[in-house]
């Protein structure tokens, strides 16, 4: 099987300054991967690269083995794009748009009314079919935008920016849609929120100042800073340097008489034997509790390691 997506050394410079940087990412398999990066990363470059709407200066794309540079218009029909403000033409209707998207993707004619009629079911508009774009609102432009990007069935959809300008329920509403797109389809969503590419994401590739600065899993994100502290309940409250002779602990911090946090170097063996110290000194242990690393701090720590 073809990789979907595939790049490799990619950079592209704008007059005197690179706006990206030696990209290299493969993407094999569907489901959501989140590109997130503060404004200015280089998201919307890379996308445009992407969707063939920007040549880039150095480097190769490949869309399911295809390389975009050299057959375009080969490479194009296995990605639909969604651009941050969805291109829709507000005086058609929904079908007279949609078709028209049909048309410009090369469907044949005999075959656009079923292919409108699918990617209408799909994105939940079929009842709007003969309602002017203007007359929809936000959300549902929005839909009509995501209908035009999977008209062809593409393999991947990249998608810039997705939930902006949403209200609450439309939030919901659009995220349950790209969820259910990318059980078919595989998904590259920007965004510049990170609880939104949380929230959505399998994978996650954060990018600062046009370099990719980190590429897993959600969980390995997750995971990337370990807890290092702990949260202790203690009945029978010890002295702080009592709680400090345990080996790894490098600070102690009094919450309450019951309530101590306590920091620790990185040592996986920590929490057992701080355990141990519990119950072997009479400290009557009520609870015991990692500290998480909130998702915002590690996004801080890596974005902050790049600028190093
Ligand atoms: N047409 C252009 N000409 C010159 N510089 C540009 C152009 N488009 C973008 N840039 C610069 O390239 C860098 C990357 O911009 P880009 O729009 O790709 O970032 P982004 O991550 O999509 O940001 P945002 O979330 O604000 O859209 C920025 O420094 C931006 O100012």
């Amino acid at each position: 099987m073809n990789t979907i997506l595939k790049i490799e050394g990619l950079s592209h410079k704008y007059s005197s300054s690179w706006a990206v940087r030696d990209i290299n990412l493969e993407i094999n398999q569907t489901g959501v991967v989140g590109l997130l990066g503060s404004n200015g990363a280089g998201k919307s470059t890379m996308m445009n690269i992407l969707c063939g709407v920007l040549n880039q200066t150095e480097g190769n794309v490949f869309i399911n083995g295809i390389d975009l540079r050299k057959h375009p218009l080969e490479a194009k029909q296995y990605i639909g794009f969604l651009p941050q403000q969805p291109p829709v033409h507000m005086d058609l209707t929904v079908d007279e748009y949609l078709s028209f998207t049909a048309e410009l993707r090369k469907i044949p004619e005999n075959k656009i009314k079923a292919a409108v009629g699918e990617a209408k079911e799909k994105c939940g508009i079929a009842h709007f079919s003969t309602r002017l774009i203007r007359n929809l609102s936000g959300g549902y432009r929005q839909r009509v935008g995501i209908a035009q990007a999977i008209i062809h069935k593409p393999k991947l959809v990249v998608m810039d920016e997705p939930t902006t300008g949403l209200d609450p329920n439309q939030l919901i509403e659009a995220r349950k849609l790209i969820r259910e797109i990318a059980s078919e389809h595989t998904v590259l969503l920007s965004s510049h929120i990170l609880s939104e590419i949380h929230l959505l994401c399998r994978e996650i590739i954060m990018i600062e100042s046009g370099r990719i600065i980190f590429s897993d899993t959600m969980d390995a994100f997750n995971n990337y800073a370990q807890p290092q502290s702990i949260l202790l309940h203690l009945e029978n409250m010890p002295a702080i340097a009592d709680i400090l002779n345990v080996k790894g602990a490098t600070r102690a911090e009094l919450l309450s008489d019951k309530q101590v946090r306590v920091y620790f170097d990185e040592d996986p063996g920590f929490s057992e034997r701080l355990a141990n110290a519990c119950v072997t000194n009479g400290w009557r242990l009520r609870e015991l509790n990692l500290d998480k690393t909130h998702l915002d701090d590690i996004f801080k720590q890596l974005s902050t390691q790049s600028h190093q």
